[in-house]
Parts: C-alpha cells; sequence; structure tokens
C-alpha cells in the first residue's frame, strides 16, 4: 500500500510507515504523477482535493491533518466511495495562545487592560470555546455568536452578530468558510458591517482570509475611523496585500495554528482515522512523540497582572516571532509557504510548569492551560 502524506506533517513518515510505504510530497502543487498509484493521500489546507485531483487515481482514503474542511470536496469524495477524515480540534489551543499574545501585545502598546475588554467571539467551535473559556478565567467580559449553535439549542448565551457589532471593543472570528447557505461565511466582515463598526476596534482574523472581504478592510484601514486588524490568514493566500500587510498590527502566515503540538495531534487524528479506515486500528499518544520542550519550568511570585502574564507567555510564544518574517519576504514568490515549511519549533504553554507562591495565580494560570502548581 502507498500512503501520500504532506511533507508538512510532522511525524507522519513515521506513523504512516507502520502501515505501508510512504511518500512525502508538497502540497502546493501536489505532484501528480504521484497519485497515480497512491491509495491514500494524507493533505493540509494547501492541497484542494477534488474531482479534478482524484478522479481515476485510486486513492482510497483522504485524511486531513487540520480543522478546516474548506479545500475539501467531501460531497465529490463520499460519491466516489473515497473515505474521508479531518482533525477537528487538534490546533485549537495553538490558535488561542496566538490571539491572546496579539490581544496581550495590542494591550501593551496602546495601554488598555484586556479585562477591561468585551471580547466578540464568532464562532464558538473549538477554538472560540476554548477561547472563551481562557477569557473568562481571566474575568473579560466576552460576548458570543454562533448561529448554528444557537439554532440547535446549545446551552449558553449566543447573540446576533450586530450585538457584538455594537458592543464588543475586540471581534475574534473562528468560524468555517461556508461560500453559501443559511450560515455561510464569505465576506461576513464585508465594507458594510466595517462602516457600522464603532471607532477604535479591533479586528482578529485567524480562520480563513475569506470570512473578511480584504479590500473592504484596506479602505477601513485607510479611511479616518481608527481600527486595529490582527491577521493571520488572506484573501488570496498566498498572494496575499501588500498594502493590507502594511496596514495591519500584526500580520503572520496562517501560523496560528502551528504549534508542534497542535500539527502533531493532526497526524495522530487522521492516522489513528486512517488504521481504523484499513481495519487495523491504532492510538497514538501525543506524549509518545513530543520532545521535552526548551523551557520547562519557571518560578513565579506574588499576583498576576497582565503585564506578567504577557511576559510569562511569551517564554512559550510570541507572535511577533511570525509577524516580521512575514514583513520581510511577504511578495516574493514561494516565501510565504517557505516561513510556513520551516516553521522554527512552538510549543504550547501547557509544556511550560510554572511554580507559584500565591494559590490564587497557580489557579487562573491552570484554568488558562499551564502546568502550574502552587510550590
Ligand atoms: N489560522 C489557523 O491556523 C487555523 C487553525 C485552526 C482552524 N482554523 C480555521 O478556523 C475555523 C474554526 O476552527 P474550529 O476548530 O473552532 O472549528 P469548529 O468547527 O470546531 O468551530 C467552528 C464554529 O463556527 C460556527 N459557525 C459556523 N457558521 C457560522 C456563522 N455563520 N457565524 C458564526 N459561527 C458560525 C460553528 O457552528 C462552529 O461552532 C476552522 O474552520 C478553520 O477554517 C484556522
Ligand atoms: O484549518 C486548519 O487546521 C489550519 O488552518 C491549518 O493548520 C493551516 O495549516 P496548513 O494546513 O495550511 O498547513
Amino acid at each position: 500500500m502507498k500512503i501520500l502524506v504532506d511533507e508538512n506533517m510532522p511525524y507522519a513518515v513515521e506513523l504512516f510507515s507502520r502501515l505501508g510505504n510512504v511518500q512525502a510530497v508538497p502540497g502546493r502543487p501536489i505532484p501528480q504523477d504521484a497519485l497515480n498509484d497512491a491509495d491514500a493521500l494524507m493533505v493540509r489546507s494547501v492541497t484542494k482535493v477534488n474531482e479534478s485531483l482524484l478522479a481515476g487515481k485510486p486513492v482510497k482514503f483522504v485524511g486531513t491533518a487540520t480543522a478546516g474542511t474548506d479545500h475539501v470536496d467531501d460531497a465529490w469524495l463520499a460519491s466516489a466511495g473515497i473515505g474521508f477524515s479531518a482533525a477537528p480540534g487538534c490546533n485549537a489551543i495553538a490558535v488561542v495562545e496566538y490571539v491572546f499574545s496579539s490581544l496581550l501585545i495590542l494591550a501593551q502598546r496602546d495601554g488598555f487592560q484586556l479585562r477591561d475588554k468585551t471580547v466578540g467571539i464568532i464562532g464558538v467551535g473549538n477554538v472560540g470555546s476554548r477561547l472563551n473559556a481562557r477569557l473568562e478565567a481571566l474575568g473579560v467580559r466576552t460576548l458570543l455568536c454562533d448561529p448554528p449553535r444557537a439554532d440547535r439549542g446549545d446551552a449558553g448565551e449566543f447573540w446576533p452578530l450586530e450585538k457584538l457589532v455594537a458592543e464588543a471593543d475586540i471581534l475574534t472570528f473562528h468560524t468555517p468558510l461556508n461560500m453559501s447557505g443559511p450560515y455561510a461565511t464569505h465576506h461576513l466582515v464585508d465594507a458594510g458591517l466595517l462602516a457600522r463598526l464603532p471607532a477604535d476596534r479591533i479586528l482578529v482574523n485567524a480562520c480563513r482570509g475569506e470570512v473578511v472581504d480584504n479590500a473592504a478592510l484596506l479602505d477601513a484601514l485607510d479611511g479616518s475611523k481608527k481600527l486595529t486588524a490582527v491577521l493571520d490568514v488572506w484573501e488570496p493566500e498566498p498572494d496575499l496585500s501588500l498594502a493590507l500587510l502594511d496596514k495591519v498590527a500584526i500580520g503572520t502566515a496562517h501560523i496560528a495554528g502551528y504549534s508542534l503540538e497542535g500539527k502533531a495531534r493532526g497526524t495522530t487524528q487522521v492516522f489513528e482515522a486512517f488504521s481504523q479506515f484499513i481495519g487495523q486500528p491504532q492510538t497514538v499518544p501525543l506524549e509518545s512523540l513530543l520532545p521535552a520542550p526548551e523551557f520547562a519550568e519557571v518560578t513565579l511570585s506574588g499576583a498576576l497582572s497582565e503585564p506578567k502574564l504577557l511576559r510569562l507567555i511569551h517564554l512559550v510564544y510570541d507572535v511577533r516571532r511570525d509577524d516580521r518574517p512575514l514583513r520581510r519576504v511577504a511578495g516574493k514568490p514561494g516565501e510565504f509557504d517557505k516561513l510556513r515549511k520551516f516553521y522554527e519549533e512552538r510549543r504550547e504553554w501547557s509544556s511550560l510548569r510554572v511554580i507559584c507562591d500565591d494559590a490564587a495565580t497557580a489557579d487562573v494560570l491552570k484554568k488558562l492551560g499551564f502546568n502550574s502548581q502552587l510550590g
């Protein structure tokens, strides 16, 4: 059995070799001839998986080591009898930590406290619900918008997007890209919404570039009303608008989910799904794959202020390390994907043991996802 895996999937060669012969290939573009004798294909979001890629090929199963699935025509896969699995939630923690780093940097730059702001979360799934829990642990007021969940009658208080537009100081988007239907999200942020947005708002997009009309956002950032934008995703990728990059406060190359843990979970989730599909079910504990973190333990004295939290989280991950290189290389062919392919190892907050002398601090840090303890 031949299994094609995207070369940007850590641990994939090692794991899938347990099940067959593995070939690692680039995902954008995927070499067509490698598909001619492939039984299974493991991709990331840069590979469009559809009839034109796979018709007439022997591929029986497709796995995507990603949360988003808008690059996969799953209806066609089902009609062609091809098995499919994604990796829901694999990198949700990484995205939350990206958003926290970004917001605390802006708080420091603009002289505000996050806990004095209202954060509107649009899309309250794996990312949005974890973000909400961590913001609540910090005492930040949140407003949630998730029409599909509201319509299903899920527990919780869900609001229409317009209430968030009117009341939230920060709007952060974590929806799938839905091109049509009752819950369409394509250009959910358009010129009209940007015009209704009061001054001095922060807008974060770490879901899919097309959820925000990038031309309209550039116009808004060029206008007289103060607006701050953080963009991890662009319309289009990899050829983002250099003018827009110049105007955003933080801009990165679609790496919000790129913690080592997040990418490894993506690989193990599709590995487990595929091993099940072929009748050889196997589970892989994440700890069996991950190396020891660079910084494993710190001690923290006293109560937790936001500036102290900023310094602590930036021992693990500071989003500015990803903003600078994008500004350096944007516009040069191939460089966006190169930043993603040669991504410097990044860990999640849980990799850091924090020994605290203050019980309340230890408690909040635990709720935020650190491995904290009173010592
Ligand atoms: N930048 C990155 O690296 C990165 C990483 C992970 C995920 N993502 C993107 O972020 C998206 C969200 O990730 P997730 O893991 O939380 O996905 P998820 O599927 O767990 O959650 C998405 C939520 O959005 C809600 N939703 C759907 N349509 C909506 C609408 N019109 N308005 C408001 N809410 C709506 C859904 O009901 C669901 O609760 C993914 O689909 C993916 O495209 C990006
Ligand atoms: O949907 C996702 O999971 C993310 O957008 C994904 O991690 C992006 O990374 P890529 O798959 O493009 O490497």
